[in-house]
């Protein structure tokens, strides 16, 4: 039978050839059948090891003769693999660690290097503990045995394993200090929140249902529709209410968005980027599905999930438009509020695609940017006079967010900021500047940036 070790690093090589990490997981996960326990351990090891990739390259640097990346593709693969059950895998004995990845290592063209792989990870152990070879306590990140750079950037960047320029853009936000937090959020776990369906439940009785699952959950404060999961091992399509259309997966921080929009019963409602549903189905139970409910995307196969979701919640107010939010000619005029929770890089939502922070760079940012400001001037014209439009992304990029909206309303002089009021559960991460701007490591949810924008009758 294929072991764990040898069922992640067979992942870990597609994701090294391209492949997205869930993917790669995924594919692995339904080849091999495999236990709950091993199953975690496959995930957490294939997370991991991409997540953590600058951290362990470092190491490799460190107590190699041959850079990381001069080292064969696979034997890095299993060089990550080592080193991250030693420096973030505390219930992992340092022996087992290191005998499975010499083991990995012969089995997979590298007999002739096992004395290296031994060699390298003995030495990191050495450094950690002193020339003792015990399974003693592993190190923090911060207290890995790295030779750090002065500069805050890089050493912030090596020892949380984050990209230089995303640094670079936190920083530009953020103290060192602060950042240094923000990359620790964003290297946990990611929780579940969920949002009840208040036409079919109230939050009392999933709390009650969940509870009789022994399933512990906690409120947020602010939210009257969420709940965060705060224990649950189980695929979550099995707990309680979810067939019933009780409640649905959608983080705290993106619930805060369709009330920013506070759509009203009876009124028309363009969500421009809608797919796969999750606020248009909240705007749907604000709305008491009173009203219509456009919901519009250019993924198809996306919108199929959006259809499933109201399906599942019951809701009749919503309809399909397939096609490019920049192109629709049909809606000019006729929305009382618009939503448009654009494309984005997604640097507020790290923690959840453990390679995200490799796959965007400054360029993906630049692109997405001009694609936001497209596609808010034309989802703008959506708009009736006196109606509302409210941006929103999941980054916390200048450039997608503040810079967005900045030059579409140096364009626009018929539109104007309108900050949340006291009674909407955006108020509470309002800025002076009017916008929302959720922090992680501050608020304990995912990032995001959210601004609703009203249309004057003032063209001038
Ligand atoms: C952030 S996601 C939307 C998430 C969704 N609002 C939710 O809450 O579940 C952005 C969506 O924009 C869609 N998209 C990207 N470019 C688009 C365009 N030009 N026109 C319409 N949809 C677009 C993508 O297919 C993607 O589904």
């Amino acid at each position: 039978m294929t072991n764990a070790r040898q069922i992640a690093f067979l992942a870990l090589r597609d994701v090294h050839k391209g492949a997205y990490a869930d993917f790669a997981l995924d594919k692995v996960l339904q080849k091999f059948k495999l236990q709950d326990t091993d199953r975690r351990l496959v995930t957490e090891l294939v997370y991991g090891s991409v997540r953590r990739q600058r951290t362990l390259d470092a190491l490799i640097d460190q107590f190699a003769k041959k850079k990381s990346h001069q080292q064969p593709k696979e034997l890095r693969t299993i060089l990550h693999l080592g080193l991250y059950q030693l420096c973030y895998q505390e219930r992992i004995p340092a022996s087992a660690a290191v005998n499975t990845t010499v083991q990995l290592a012969k089995e997979n063209g590298f007999a002739g290097l096992t004395g290296f792989v031994n060699g390298l990870l003995r030495q990191y152990i050495r450094q950690v503990e002193g020339d003792e070879e015990d399974e003693g306590e592993k190190p923090t990140s911060s207290h890995l045995p790295l030779q750090l750079p002065e500069n805050p950037v890089e050493r912030l960047g090596i020892v949380h394993s984050f990209p230089d320029w995303i640094l670079q853009v936190w920083l530009e936000q953020l103290s060192v200090s602060d950042t240094e937090q923000l990359c620790e959020w964003m290297n946990q776990s990611p929780t579940i929140d969920l949002r009840i369906n208040p036409l079919r439940c109230s939050i009392e009785e999933v709390e009650a249902v969940l509870q009789s699952a022994d399933v512990l959950v906690r409120r947020i404060p602010h939210l009257p529709q969420a709940l965060r999961l705060i224990s649950n091992s189980g695929p979550i399509q099995n707990l309680p209410g979810f067939r019933e259309g009780w409640w649905v997966v959608q983080d705290s921080s993106a619930q805060l968005v369709s009330h920013l929009l506070d759509p009203q019963p009876g009124e028309v409602v363009i969500d421009a980027c809608a797919a796969p549903g999750g606020k248009t189905t909240h705007i749907a139970e604000l709305m008491g599905d009173k009203g219509k409910i456009w919901a519009c995307d250019r993924t198809a196969s996306r919108l199929k999930k959006l259809q499933e979701n109201a399906k599942r919640l019951n809701l009749q107010s919503i309809e399909i438009c397939t096609g490019d939010s920049r192109e629709f000619l049909q809606f000019q005029n006729i929305g009382d509020r618009v939503l448009l929770d654009a494309p984005c890089s997604g640097l507020g939502t790290l923690h959840r695609h453990a390679d995200a922070r490799w796959r965007q760079t400054p360029e993906t940012v630049q692109e997405l940017s001009q694609l936001q400001t497209e596609l808010i001037s034309h989802t703008a014209t959506f708009v009736k006079p006196g109606g509302v439009l409210v941006y929103a992304t999941c980054t916390l990029h200048p450039l997608e967010n503040e810079a967005v909206i900045t030059q579409f309303l140096a364009n626009s002089p018929d539109w104007q900021i309108e900050p949340p009021q006291k009674d909407s559960p955006a108020f509470a991460y309002s800025t002076p500047e009017g916008w929302c701007k959720v922090w992680p490591h501050r608020q304990d949810m995912d990032g995001f940036f959210m601004v609703r924008l009203r249309k004057t009758n003032n063209s001038e």
